[in-house]
């Protein structure tokens, strides 16, 4: 299976970079994972929300240019539909017997994901009615990939 993560804005702590690299090489047994880091657009303090739009739409176009046609994508966002780790396992599995092997998640940037890469997604996954920041996202999306595959596989994980 090929994973690509199409992530708006950067890593800078550095206890996040760590987690971060030792999930992917853990990762790196079950699949090929391409993490795609995209700038963010300079936000102003006091934004507008016809500004907010804007930025939400220009972040939009730079993550659309990175989904490949067949992928299926998999959009992080608050409103979405919450799945169990077990439920997640049998979402990956399942894509894989159809024949999707390539799955792209997108995590948005602090201000979120524009409607046109909502309206690209095949499914909208939402990790509870909290909001976290991306740096932390993409660390616990990490863990929960990395988590899916043990079970898919029937590996011990601690539950
Ligand atoms: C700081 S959040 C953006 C908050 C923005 N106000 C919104 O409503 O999307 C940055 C990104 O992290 C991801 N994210 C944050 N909390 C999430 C959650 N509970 N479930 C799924 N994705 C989440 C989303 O992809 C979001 O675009």
């Amino acid at each position: 299976m090929n994973i690509r993560i199409v992530c708006v804005g950067k890593i800078k702590e550095k206890y996040l970079k760590l987690g971060i690299d030792e999930f992917s090489k853990r990762l790196s047994k079950y699949c090929k994972l391409e993490i795609v880091e995209l700038d963010d657009e300079k936000a102003p303090e006091n934004i507008s929300e016809k500004e907010i739009e804007i930025i939400k739409d220009k972040e939009g176009k730079k993550v659309l240019s990175n989904i490949k046609d067949n992928s299926y994508v998999v959009a992080l966002a608050i409103e979405g539909k919450s799945l169990s780790s077990e439920e997640l396992a049998k979402k990956l599995e399942n894509l894989t017997i159809q024949g999707n092997s390539n799955i792209t998640f997108i995590i948005g940037g602090s201000l979120g994901l524009s409607k046109e890469v909502l309206d690209r997604s095949n499914f909208k996954l939402s990790f509870s009615k909290m909001t976290f920041p991306h740096q932390l996202m993409r660390l616990i999306l990490l863990e929960q990939v990395y988590r899916s595959f043990r079970i898919i596989n029937g590996e011990p994980y601690h539950k």
